[in-house]
This record gives C-alpha cells, sequence and structure tokens, in this order.
C-alpha cells in the first residue's frame, strides 16, 4: 500500500491487538486530506443482469440503457471506444479467447441457476469444501486428458492424434467427462468470477504476493449451493477455456481466489442513488487493509476503475483509519441490527469504538 509520490505517506498499516491489520495515521490531518488511490484491481465480476448497461472496462453505468459498443464475441459492452481498447489490452489474446468460450457456452443456456442465492443455509465448513472439491476431481482428470494431457496443453503435434503429450489415448470415457460437465446447469456469474480471478493470475503473476498477503477466509461459501456452483463451474471451464488457461485452473487457486476475495472484495456499485445499484464486486488489494468503523473516519470513492480515499473529517496523529462496510441505509441503522449485516455478510463481531461504547447519535 504506497502512494506514487514522493510525499511520505499519511498512514502505516500495523497490526491491531483483536483485529488484524489496520491503517494509522502518521501525523494529524484536516478533512479531505487525500490519502490514498488505488488501481490494482486483481478480479472483478461484473454481475451477468448488468453486463450490457454497465462498461467492462470503467463500470460507467449506462442507467438502463445499453451501451452501444460491444465487443460481440465476449459480450461485454463499453462506455467509449477508448475503454473497449484498454478491456482488450489487459484481457490479452487468450483472456478474449476466454470469455469468448464463456459467452459461447452462456448465450446458448437459459440461465437454470440463480446465482448470489441468499439462502438460510448453514456455512461449508472445512471439510465439507475438501469433499465437495474431492468429489469432483475424478471428473476433472478425465476432462483434462480429453483437452489434450495432464496439463491440459495439447500434444506436440497440436491436433489431429488422439494421444495426448503424455502419451494417453483420449477414450470415449473421456471425451464423456466432458459432455457430462456441460450438461451441468450453469451459474454465469460464478463462472465469471472464476474465469477474472483465472485470468488475473494469468496475466499478473508477479502481483500474486499483494494477493496472498491479505486476509484469507477459510470457508468463503456462504452455502452449499454456492460451493456445487463452483465445483461445477470449473469443471465447465476445464472444458471450455483455452488451454493455456488450464494448468491455473485448479481447485487450490479457485479456493485461493475465494478465501481473499471473500474478506476484502469491496462492491462496485452505482455512483449516484447512494450506490442503489449492485453491478459486482472486486478485490484492490492496496485498499483491503482499512478496517470498519461504524463511524469511519475515511471516506472511500469509486472513480471509473479506481478507489480514492480521504480524510472523512479532522484525525489525529496515530488514530486509526477507518472505513464503512455498511451502505447509508445500513449505517443508520441500531447497533445490534449493524452488528447482525457484519456478522453475516463479512464475518466478524463489529469492534469499532462506536459499537463498543455504545454511542450512538440522538
Ligand atoms: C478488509 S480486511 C481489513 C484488514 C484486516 N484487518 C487484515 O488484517 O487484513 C477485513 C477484515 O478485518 C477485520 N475487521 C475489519 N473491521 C473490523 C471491525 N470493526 N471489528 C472487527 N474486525 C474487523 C475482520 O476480520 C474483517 O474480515
Amino acid at each position: 500500500m504506497q502512494e506514487p509520490t514522493s510525499k511520505p505517506p499519511l498512514y502505516e498499516i500495523r497490526d491491531t491487538p483483536h483485529h488484524g491489520r489496520a491503517v494509522f495515521a502518521t501525523s494529524s490531518m484536516v478533512a479531505s486530506t487525500h490519502l490514498l488511490t488505488c488501481s490494482d484491481l486483481t478480479l472483478s465480476v461484473l454481475l451477468r443482469e448488468y453486463r450490457r448497461e454497465v462498461c467492462g472496462q470503467c463500470f460507467n453505468y449506462a442507467h438502463g440503457r445499453d451501451w452501444r459498443i460491444r465487443d460481440s464475441t465476449t459480450g461485454f459492452v463499453f462506455c467509449a471506444e477508448a475503454c473497449r481498447e484498454q478491456w482488450r489490452k489487459e484481457t490479452g489474446h487468450v483472456g478474449i479467447q476466454a470469455w469468448t468460450a464463456v459467452e459461447t457456452l452462456i448465450s446458448k443456456r437459459t440461465k437454470e441457476d440463480s446465482d448470489l442465492v441468499d439462502v438460510d443455509m448453514p456455512r461449508p465448513a472445512a471439510l465439507d469444501i475438501t469433499t465437495a472439491w474431492d468429489g469432483v476431481a475424478a471428473q476433472a482428470a478425465l476432462i483434462r486428458i480429453a483437452r489434450g494431457g495432464k496439463g491440459g496443453f495439447p500434444n506436440a503435434a497440436g491436433s489431429g492424434s488422439d494421444d495426448t503429450d503424455a502419451g494417453v489415448q483420449v477414450t470415449k470415457q473421456h471425451k464423456r467427462a466432458i459432455q457430462k460437465a456441460l450438461q451441468q446447469p450453469i451459474s454465469p456469474d460464478v463462472m465469471s468470477f472464476c474465469v477474472t480471478g483465472v485470468l488475473w493470475l494469468h496475466n499478473n503473476p508477479a502481483s500474486l504476493p499483494a494477493l496472498l498477503h491479505l486476509e484469507a477466509d477459510t470457508t468463503p461459501y456462504p452455502n452449499a449451493l454456492d460451493l456445487v456452483a463452483f465445483t461445477r463451474s470449473y469443471l465447465h471451464l476445464l472444458a471450455i477455456l483455452p488451454l493455456p488457461l488450464l494448468p491455473l485452473l485448479t481447485p487450490a487457486n479457485l479456493m485461493l481466489l475465494s478465501s481473499r476475495d471473500s474478506h476484502n472484495a469491496f462492491g462496485i456499485r452505482s455512483l449516484e442513488d447512494d450506490g442503489a445499484e449492485f453491478f459486482g464486486y472486486g478485490c484492490w488489494p492496496q485498499a483491503s487493509y482499512f478496517n470498519h468503523s461504524c463511524d469511519p473516519s475515511v471516506k472511500k470513492t469509486r472513480v471509473g476503475r479506481t478507489w480514492r480515499f480521504e480524510a472523512a473529517r479532522h484525525v489525529e496523529e496515530g488514530e486509526e483509519l477507518s472505513i464503512t462496510y455498511l451502505s447509508t441505509e445500513e449505517r443508520s441503522q441500531e447497533r445490534a441490527s449493524r452488528m447482525g449485516i457484519l456478522r453475516k455478510n463479512w464475518g466478524f463481531e463489529c469492534g469499532c469504538v462506536k459499537c463498543i461504547e455504545g454511542v450512538e447519535a440522538p
């Protein structure tokens, strides 16, 4: 978390006794002091229902209309030609192939699964998660062989042979494993999460330590349906993604991405209407060290693909710099309700000064 400026940063990250690491002011500052702008977006998911109204690059919202500039094969839309060009550059050739494969699969199907289901089911424990991933391992191995080798690379001759580079004969059983996977219900938003994450790993290997450094959630799936959606999406993607991505498409990597996303992602919302429209979410590692407070000292604002942080009021040297993880409406609720929302959505008992001291505004 460093500012690209010669001025010393106005904050530092330190351990706290009870709430992991947090950000602290290294000098006093007046309201509106600029602290940090984060542009290190790792993975981001644009929910499918907003795919035509939200620019795939800068998340500009067309307010119920469709953006005209469309990337026909991938299905992403853009508010300007420059955004489309930037998106294509950052996504890269393999990325465009990946999104094209996903779009081809999804557009052939009706949406059978409901993504982001908010059901009252227990959270899968670590053992449930291991069991679920182990349950698809055999089929995954068959699909990898059908796609051309253990790691998913094509054989040396490129094509035309039913032998993989590991010398394994591709049989009907292997090909059936692909057909079986593709017949399963699809979860487009979960699939998008996996694609954006695997592509980010492929395109930005040097940035992995920044993601690994974030707080990890070892049980990141909110319910059993979500976990099944992930294991099924894994098999779908093994069957369709371009071969260079298959070595990165592993249960370990998908779990790593979910474990860091769970406690660190920011919602990508409309900039008007108090953020009433929820387009999706993304993870900006540099922005992930601010703890939550129900009376935050820092204001965060999304500017396109970046987040800008500034002091929300006068801050004393040594004071914790905190943001809010709640919407304006949620923040206006009483303590028990706020704590319930944070427990359900974030998995922690709020230990902010306002909740601990029980000081509520009149
Ligand atoms: C985005 S991270 C913030 C940085 C984190 N403390 C770390 O060490 O990486 C969010 C996590 O910080 C902790 N946290 C943030 N605000 C908190 C609060 N008000 N009370 C208790 N824990 C909090 C929770 O563990 C939460 O899952």
